[in-house]
């Protein structure tokens, strides 16, 4: 497990400082302070509107804190440099969870776009790129689908291959399996730790599907609901059998919560 204060792993990958969340006067989490390491897949649980989505949405510059900073590569995020902030943004790609295709245009179109947008590449080059990006992703040769003809699984898979058109090092996922079935969303596992291993991609996804989480994740955070903070952090398979809170016991082993649990003093991680 990595941590802030591995001296092996200084400033690379992604900070998170004290980080504090509000949507106007209501607190959503607090005094959240984590390290994902180069390379790895680190993974947001917790049970629904602990604030996973809202952590995910800081991280990727869609919503800014007065408390707390997030880092990569020891680069601040929330820096007041215009040009600064936007070389970052563009090493970030994102799969939000309604994936977000265009949906009148081809696969082959959406994957190019981020390239049209951002690069000064050639219509070939660009071409080149898309083929190599769907090929990635499993999916070579289907350029010229409508996203309308997909299917779940594929959709999932053009959407990566957009989010990763301008190799970013890192890779948001928010809810990658939702609505797939379990072999689907078990070959989407695999490309998700292909892509960290042959890219070296720093990925952070939030799910709380319980076989993606053992599978996927080299690390994890458990924001609780009631804490408003980080009540685990580590490799979930260890934290499944020797958590500190129960709360985190019962949602990686999938077991209900005696009343009382919900009441043992909770002292963070
Ligand atoms: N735009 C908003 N305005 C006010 N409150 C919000 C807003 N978005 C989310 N919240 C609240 O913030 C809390 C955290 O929401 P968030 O969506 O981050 O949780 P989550 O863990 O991602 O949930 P889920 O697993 O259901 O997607 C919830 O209490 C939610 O009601």
């Amino acid at each position: 497990m990595a941590r802030l204060s591995d001296t092996n792993a200084p400033d690379r990958g992604i900070v998170v400082r004290d980080l504090r969340m509000h949507f106007g006067e209501t607190l959503v989490q607090r005094d959240l302070s984590f390290h994902v390491a180069r390379a790895s897949i680190f993974v947001i649980m917790g049970v629904s509107g602990c604030g996973k989505s809202t952590l995910l949405r800081h991280m990727i510059d869609l919503q800014q804190s007065a408390q707390g900073d997030i880092s990569f590569d020891g680069q601040r995020l929330w820096t007041r440099d215009a040009a600064e902030r936007a070389a970052l943004q563009r090493r970030i790609g994102v799969l939000f969870q309604s994936t977000a295709l265009w949906s009148s245009m081809t696969v082959g179109d959406n994957v190019a776009l981020p390239m049209q947008l951002h690069t000064r590449l050639g219509a070939a080059e660009i071409r080149d790129q898309v083929a190599f990006k769907l090929a990635l992703v499993g999916l070579a040769g289907q350029e010229s689908r409508m996203p309308s003809e997909l299917s779940g699984g594929m959709k999932k898979r053009a959407g990566i291959a957009r989010a990763i058109a301008l190799d970013p090092d890192y890779l948001f996922l928010d809810e990658p399996s939702a609505g797939l079935d379990p072999m689907t969303s078990q070959r989407l596992d695999t490309l998700i730790m292909r892509l960290r291993d042959a890219l070296s991609l720093s990925v952070v996804a939030v799910t709380h599907e319980l076989p993606s989480i053992f599978t996927i994740a080299d690390d994890s955070i458990y924001l609780d609901d009631e804490q408003r903070t980080a009540i685990a952090h580590g490799d979930p398979r260890e934290l499944a059998e020797r958590a500190e809170h129960a709360r985190v016991r019962a949602f990686l082993n999938r077991e209900p919560l005696a009343e009382r649990d919900d009441e043992e003093p909770i002292h963070g991680n």
